[in-house]
């Protein structure tokens, strides 16, 4: 068992007694310095959308490769009127060099014959036979310059950034076929309750799962590797821990949703005890999802969610999120920032994570959000988080929602 070093990550004993509950901020910078990043593989580009870089990715060869034309039109030596020797399009070669006086038709891409200039635009050109000239006087030269975006050997994207389209394709623009990025994390859903169906419209006292389909998504955006959840009875307790011992055998993390409370089918803790889990976070001082849980088995973890549909995902924009960040190596984005209108105030005793809605340059709460419904949130664009000391014109915090 890996236990912190640094005061705040102690790690406490479990207790029957309430637990003193850690600030959310605290909790979250937790979650994410805690993990160390997982191994580096090296993957081809086509499988690498979403995941993080663990090397920097270097320019392999020079962007542009040569000098060559911005624009469709001539490349020009000297002063016009220009006689046309020749036509260079791009990936066949042209003319190798012009004279003074002479002119390439050129596209765009092409490399610029040696000796030339400026090329010209179609639109700016005027051409009569063989001859072309201009009537623009404009200094652009519509010339790309050897290595003006990239030279061979820069650095183009850095170690910790997440690999979007428009960050596959500058990696293949820069002669990549391979990327070095983190392993991804595996995470396992254990989804508690008797009363839990899987599928289907619930019978009297059942209650569709609502967290495994909202989960599995948003854990796949974050990076995940998420395997199909598994369902576990309250009783009798020992199929809990069986099951809880099982998922951290077989993945890096694995989520808890239910029995985090102290009610008598409730038995996460109890798991915890029994298998020497060392807990890092037990109760977050937040509304709702108070009743979370960071748990480090080793190299494993465990986060437990409240079972309550909207504290579930309050829960895991607060443990989740971060974790799998840290084991991802993933540089924390800069947090998106908003004024808050609506009849919201804040709790003095804890932050609040309230549903908002976009509105120009504002967004919009609600009051409050019931913990277990999913109404507000289903149709919201973030999560905004109000601190104990928001004042109405102070910023806040937004969690994307996925
Ligand atoms: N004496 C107290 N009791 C409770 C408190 C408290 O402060 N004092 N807090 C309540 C709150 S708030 C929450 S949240 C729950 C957290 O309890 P658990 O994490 O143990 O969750 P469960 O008891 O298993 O379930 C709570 C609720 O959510 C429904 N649920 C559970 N899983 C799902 C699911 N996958 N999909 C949809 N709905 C789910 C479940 O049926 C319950 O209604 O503790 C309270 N108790
Ligand atoms: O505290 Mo519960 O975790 O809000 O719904």
């Amino acid at each position: 068992m890996t236990a912190g070093t640094a005061r705040a990550s102690r790690p406490r004993r479990l207790r029957r007694s309430a637990p003193a509950l850690t600030p959310w901020a605290q909790a979250r910078a937790l979650a994410r310095r805690l993990p160390t990043a997982l191994p580096p593989e090296r993957i081809p580009l086509d499988a690498a959308a979403g995941r993080t870089l663990a090397a920097a990715v270097v320019a392999a060869a020079s962007l542009p490769g040569t000098d060559d034309a911005a624009v469709d039109g001539y490349a020009v030596r000297g002063i016009a009127p220009w006689r046309v020797v020749g036509r260079a399009l791009a990936g066949h070669g042209g003319p190798a060099a012009v004279a003074a006086g002479e002119a390439v038709e050129i596209a765009a891409g092409a490399a610029i014959p040696e000796g030339t200039h400026r090329v010209v635009p179609y639109e700016e050109a005027q051409r009569d036979g063989d001859l072309v000239c201009t009537a623009s006087v404009a200094a652009r030269r519509h010339i790309r310059g050897t290595g003006e975006y990239a030279a061979a050997g820069d650095p183009v994207l850095p170690t910790g950034a997440v690999l979007t389209p428009a960050a596959l394709g500058l990696a293949a623009a820069v002669g990549l076929d391979t990327v070095t990025v983190r392993r991804r994390p595996s995470v396992r859903l254990l989804v508690t309750g008797d009363e839990i169906v899987a599928a289907g419209t619930p019978p009297p006292g059942a209650v569709r799962d609502a967290v495994a389909p909202m989960l599995a998504p948003m854990l796949r955006g974050w990076g995940a590797e998420v395997a199909a959840p598994r369902y576990v009875p309250d009783q009798p307790a020992m199929a809990g821990t069986a099951a809880i011992a099982g998922a951290v055998h077989d993945a890096e993390v694995t989520v808890v949703c239910g029995a985090s409370s102290a009610g008598p089918a409730d038995g996460l803790h109890r798991s915890l005890r029994l298998l020497g889990a060392c807990v890092h976070v037990d109760g977050v001082a937040c509304r709702p999802a108070e009743r979370q849980v960071l748990a480090q088995f080793g190299d494993r973890w465990l986060v437990g969610l409240p079972g309550d549909p909207y504290a579930a995902l309050v829960a895991a924009l607060t443990l989740l999120e971060p974790l799998l960040g840290g084991l991802a190596g993933r540089s924390p984005a800069p947090a998106a920032q908003a004024l808050l209108m609506g009849d919201v105030r804040a709790d003095p005793r804890a932050t609040r994570l309230l549903p908002v809605v976009q509105q120009g340059a504002y967004v919009l709460g609600h009051a409050t959000a019931p913990p277990w419904h999913l109404g507000d949130a289903a149709q919201a664009d973030a999560l905004a988080v109000v601190p104990s000391t928001w004042r109405p014109e102070r910023p806040v915090e937004l969690l994307a929602l996925g």
